[in-house]
């Protein structure tokens, strides 16, 4: 079966192309990128007007929490899969916070193989750094990287242990995989649920400072700096952590960093009192670092945009701010996010989309995709950028409704993702 996919813009940080081309797909691979395709002579069986659309390589996003196994009725391989197909995505990292945690080769397998059979898409597995993650003894690095886990993390926690910590970071350093670091000082953290300031100081709320990250951080860059691994800074929200993202790679260090839609759009002061979907960790913080984080985007010095999407069941999110927990689904919000607040804007062109989206994120899990050339896998998703709409919590595709976006008038509509050249998400068949 071949597709050919015309009129569109493509942005492919691989090639530089950035234009009008047509794509040729045959099965699962890309056969041709050329300037006008004939739709007869090319033996096209499907046909798709991508005019006035980004098309890009499907997106790929380096921290989703799929909850499966053990929190199945928060999310499982196949309804995360379905929200990811929806929102654009290709290829996803599920982190290992799983009930039992994912810390051993077998249950890297488990969620390979449930997505081989189920998921439309591409899911790659994160292995735990410790077993259990109780930040005590190593889980089998070696094993799960044997097994196709793309990374490690301890994900929802930091290895306290820093001697612990760089042993996990020199075996990861040797199976030649990335370490995802969740940067948080628990000891710092005293019951905090939000920001500390004085907007939720105003509200009552109990805070966590910058310090809870920033030093956590500036510890893993320095165990990084002695192990050589790569280390991978997961939902950086704080304007020092751009800022030791920034001197790391000017030393030379294997450092890259990812941050969140969220923590682009919102600052603590949009907190609805008692609404617990402004409840993630880390949480939302002040003016001066959401600016900070966007300039990072910008420049280059932040890789990747991921969405951290972390589903909880309804009943979950109504216990309060205290009682609640942290997190907020993202698959499903990611593109309209980053096309509003950041393309829309200037602050990204539509490259930089594409490289921090899709092409970046492939290079940091050490992955053939992300790119858009004749001979890679078909794994493409199409964006109308100036498409508005308003975003609808009740039609996501994840089991997880817990978004601070719902309502929101945005822009940026996922028209169809297609992976391994089938077409996985049409947003012309609802
Ligand atoms: N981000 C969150 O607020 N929550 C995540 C854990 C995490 O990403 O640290 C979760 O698993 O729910
Ligand atoms: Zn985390
Ligand atoms: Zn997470």
């Amino acid at each position: 079966m071949r597709i050919l996919i015309q009129n569109g813009r493509v942005l492919d940080p691989a090639s530089g192309r950035n234009g009008s081309f047509d794509i040729l797909t045959e099965d699962d691979k890309i056969i041709k990128v050329e300037e006008k395709i004939d739709a007869e002579k090319a033996g096209a069986g499907k046909v798709i007007d991508a005019g006035g659309c980004f098309v890009m390589p499907g997106l790929i996003d380096l921290h989703v929490h799929l909850r499966d196994p053990g929190l199945t009725h928060k999310e499982t391989v196949e309804t995360g899969a379905m929200a990811a197909a929806r929102g654009g995505f290709t290829t996803i990292v599920a982190m290992p916070n799983t009930k039992p945690v994912t810390d051993d080769k077998q249950k890297v397998s488990y969620v390979h193989n449930k997505a081989k059979m189920n998921a439309p898409i591409h899911v790659l597995q994160a292995g735990a750094v410790t077993k259990g993650q109780e930040g005590k003894e190593l889980a089998d690095i070696e094993g799960m990287a044997e097994a196709g886990a793309p990374a490690i993390s301890e994900d929802g926690k930091s290895v306290m242990d820093s001697g612990l910590y760089r042993e996990a970071m020199k075996i990861a350093a040797r199976a030649g995989i990335p370490v995802l670091a969740h940067c948080e000082d628990i000891n710092l953290v005293k019951g905090g649920v939000v920001n500390a300031d004085e907007h939720t100081e105003a509200m009552g709320y109990r805070g966590i400072s910058n310090a809870v990250e920033d030093i956590i951080a500036a510890r893993d860059i320095m165990l990084a700096r002695e192990t050589g691994v790569h280390l991978h800074l997961c939902h950086c929200s704080t304007k020092d952590s751009v800022r030791m993202v920034k001197e790391a790679k000017e030393e030379g260090l294997f450092v890259t960093a990812e941050v969140c839609p969220h923590h682009f759009t919102l600052t603590s002061e949009d907190i609805v009192e008692g609404d617990t979907n402004f409840k993630m960790n880390p949480p939302l913080r002040t003016k001066e670092d959401v600016e900070a984080l966007r300039q990072g985007l910008k420049d280059d010095i932040m890789d990747v945009i991921s969405t951290d999407h972390a589903p909880h069941a309804a009943s979950e999110k109504l216990k309060g701010m205290d009682a609640a927990p942290f997190g907020i689904v993202g698959l499903e919000t990611a593109v309209p996010l980053t096309v509003t607040e950041l393309v829309e804007k200037g602050i990204l062109t539509p490259m930089q989309m594409a490289e921090k989206m899709s092409y970046n994120p492939a290079k940091v899990i050490g992955v053939d995709r992300g790119s858009l050339e004749a001979g890679k896998e078909a794994d493409i998703v199409i964006i109308n950028p100036k498409e508005e709409y308003i975003i609808d919590a009740s039609c996501f595709a994840s089991k997880g409704r817990n978004t601070p976006f719902n309502g929101w008038k945005v822009r940026g509509k996922v028209k169809m993702t297609i992976c391994g050249g089938r077409i996985v998400y049409d947003d012309s068949k609802k």
